[in-house]
């Protein structure tokens, strides 16, 4: 940790945002871009009322999305609960829509690791090919950062090929410094994104979270070569703060991370206000589009 001092002072974290959320206000009519942000989507649900039956109504919508709307391209992935990675895995046409599953006692992260392992491999068993975790926070803001880079690894370890992302709950972290160290120990420690929130904990995704955990991805890149992927999480239901979110990333990343091997964004209300500002744009008057 010690090859990544954190160096970032308030006023650069508020100008950094202040000029990413101007080049945003220009972007708004750019279906283009757009189209690019509904691409980075990780449609997700992770309600307690789910089941079986609704995720797999939730798929056929996905499935059938291409028929509704053709100007739109598909969503990177689904994401949902452990209990639905094989609905996932049985229902989705599209292969190369990821299979995002939470997994390692999301979201609170408070339980064994055995289990954490355990869960992991079976939401990989049964189909999910991304997986979502938590650190372990309280151990986190104790200083206990060994042990929780350890556990990552040690969960990473059950997952053969699949993709890692690991969950800050950065509204729990509260100071840059902290936002920063615990991105480190992510990225260190096996994360191949690193993501702001869980969305069941407020706050959620920010600008100022999002501003630190890139300038660290940036910083890991410069040192060790590897890209790290970024997706803000929790809350984001607009276009406008999405904007916000891409503008940053081409900010502070670059055009390399515009897209969504590197870019997700974690949301469960976003995709609507996508396809209706899409839709705007494409036929000059609005009409609010329900269909997720
Ligand atoms: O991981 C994704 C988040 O749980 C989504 O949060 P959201 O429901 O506020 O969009």
């Amino acid at each position: 940790m010690d090859k990544f001092p954190f160096k970032l002072t308030d006023e650069e974290i508020a100008k950094g945002i202040e000029a990413a959320k101007a080049e945003a206000a220009l972007l708004k009519q750019d279906k283009d871009v757009l189209k690019l942000l509904f691409n980075c989507i990780d449609l997700t649900s992770l309600n307690t009322e789910d089941s079986s039956d609704s995720i797999r109504d939730f798929v056929e919508k996905v499935n059938e999305l291409p028929k509704h709307f053709s100007l739109v391209p598909q969503v990177a992935a689904m994401c949902v609960y452990p209990a639905f990675a094989s609905v996932l895995k049985s229902g989705l046409q599209d292969k190369n829509i990821g299979r995002a599953v939470v997994s390692a006692g999301f979201p609170s992260s408070q339980t064994y690791l055995d289990v954490k392992k355990l869960e992991t491999q079976r939401a990989i068993d049964f189909g999910g090919n991304e997986i979502d975790i938590v650190i372990s926070v309280g151990e986190f803001l104790e200083g206990n950062y060994e042990f929780v880079g350890e556990e990552i690894t040690a969960i990473k370890s059950v997952m053969g090929d699949a993709h890692l992302k690991v969950i800050l709950e950065s509204g729990a972290l509260k100071e840059p410094n902290e936002i920063w160290t615990a991105s480190i120990i992510a990225m260190e420690y096996g994360g191949d994104f690193i993501k702001t929130s869980t969305g069941k904990q407020q706050p959620a995704a920010t600008f100022e979270a999002a501003f630190t955990m890139l300038s660290a991805i940036k910083s890991f890149h410069t040192e060790t070569g590897k890209k790290i992927g970024f997706k803000p999480a929790g809350g984001i239901s607009t276009a406008e703060d999405t904007l916000v979110y891409y503008c940053l990333v081409k900010q502070i990343c670059g055009d390399d991370w515009l897209n969504n091997k590197l870019f997700r964004i974690g949301a469960s209300r976003l995709a609507n206000n996508l396809l209706s500002d899409v839709a705007e744009i494409e036929n000059g008057f609005r009409k609010e589009i329900k269909y997720f």
